[in-house]
């Protein structure tokens, strides 16, 4: 699965604290999309996250969680994804609950699939940075020393710049994407229509794009074809 990863250019997130119906999952799993991520910043339950991933597996379309709560934490997942929010002000999200996490089922390394990402939130009136307590108030600069942390001391292999909400700055994802030279540059953040989508794929290796499928479905699902289409 870790290589396949790396192939990915597009990505659906949904959010366990979200309902659906079963022909909505459908269309966004049957989309084309590379993967599903389930993931959110609140709400997040043992229960929730399970009944996401038994109805996304009656679809091929891989499925990874993106863990945030740590009592969430669910089996049979293809990865697992596990943010490390570096510029949190709160400790517990860069190493606190991981910590707890690995004391809890360490063993379970040796046979899932962990992929780490060096996280950056940018959007600072999203729940993910509320929630962490992160310093969104970033110059250029700033997130690209992030980024040159995240991938040549922690050796993280995803950076995942995060607007939750918002449509970023497509120069900042520029300058990360020349600045990274093997970490896969996850962009994610307020992509609502092809064109963002298709802006955000010529710099970024894999797209997210979440709130929009809860917004617009048709727009999001033709998110798809413009990223897979657009040169990088
Ligand atoms: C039991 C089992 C299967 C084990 C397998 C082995 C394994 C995977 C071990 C993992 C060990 C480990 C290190 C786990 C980490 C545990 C943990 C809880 C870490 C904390 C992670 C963290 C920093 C979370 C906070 C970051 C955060 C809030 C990210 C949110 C990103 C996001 C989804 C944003 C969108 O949220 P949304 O709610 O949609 O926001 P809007 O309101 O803007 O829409
Ligand atoms: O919900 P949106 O704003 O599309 O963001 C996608 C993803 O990066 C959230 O973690
Ligand atoms: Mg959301």
């Amino acid at each position: 699965m870790k290589e396949e990863i790396k192939a990915w250019r597009h990505a659906f997130k949904i959010d366990p604290a979200k309902s659906f119906s079963e022909s909505w999952l459908a269309d966004i799993c049957e989309s084309g999309t590379d993967a599903i991520i389930v993931g959110g910043s609140e709400g997040i339950t043992i229960d929730n996250v399970t009944e996401c991933l038994a109805a996304v597996r009656r679809f091929s379309v891989p499925c990874v969680l993106e863990v945030t709560e740590l009592e969430a934490l669910t089996p049979g997942f293809d990865a697992y994804f596990i943010p490390v929010v570096l510029n949190a002000h709160n400790p517990a999200f860069i190493s606190g609950l991981h910590q707890q996490a690995l004391k809890a089922h360490g063993q379970l390394l040796e046979t899932e699939e962990v992929l780490g990402e060096g996280y950056c939130i940018l959007n600072r009136n999203s729940s993910a940075a509320r929630r962490t307590n992160a310093d969104a108030a970033m110059d250029m600069d700033d997130i690209v020393a992030f980024s040159r942390f995240s991938e040549n001391v922690l050796q993280m292999p995803i950076f995942y710049l995060e607007y939750s909400g918002t449509y970023g700055n497509e120069e900042v994802v520029k300058k990360v994407s020349e600045t990274l030279e093997h970490a896969q540059l996850f962009y994610g953040g307020g992509i609502r229509n092809s064109q963002q989508a298709a802006q955000m794929a010529v710099w970024a290796d894999t797209v997210v794009v979440g709130n929009a499928i809860y917004e617009n479905k048709e727009e999001a699902l033709d998110t798809v074809k413009a990223v897979k289409e657009a040169n990088r």
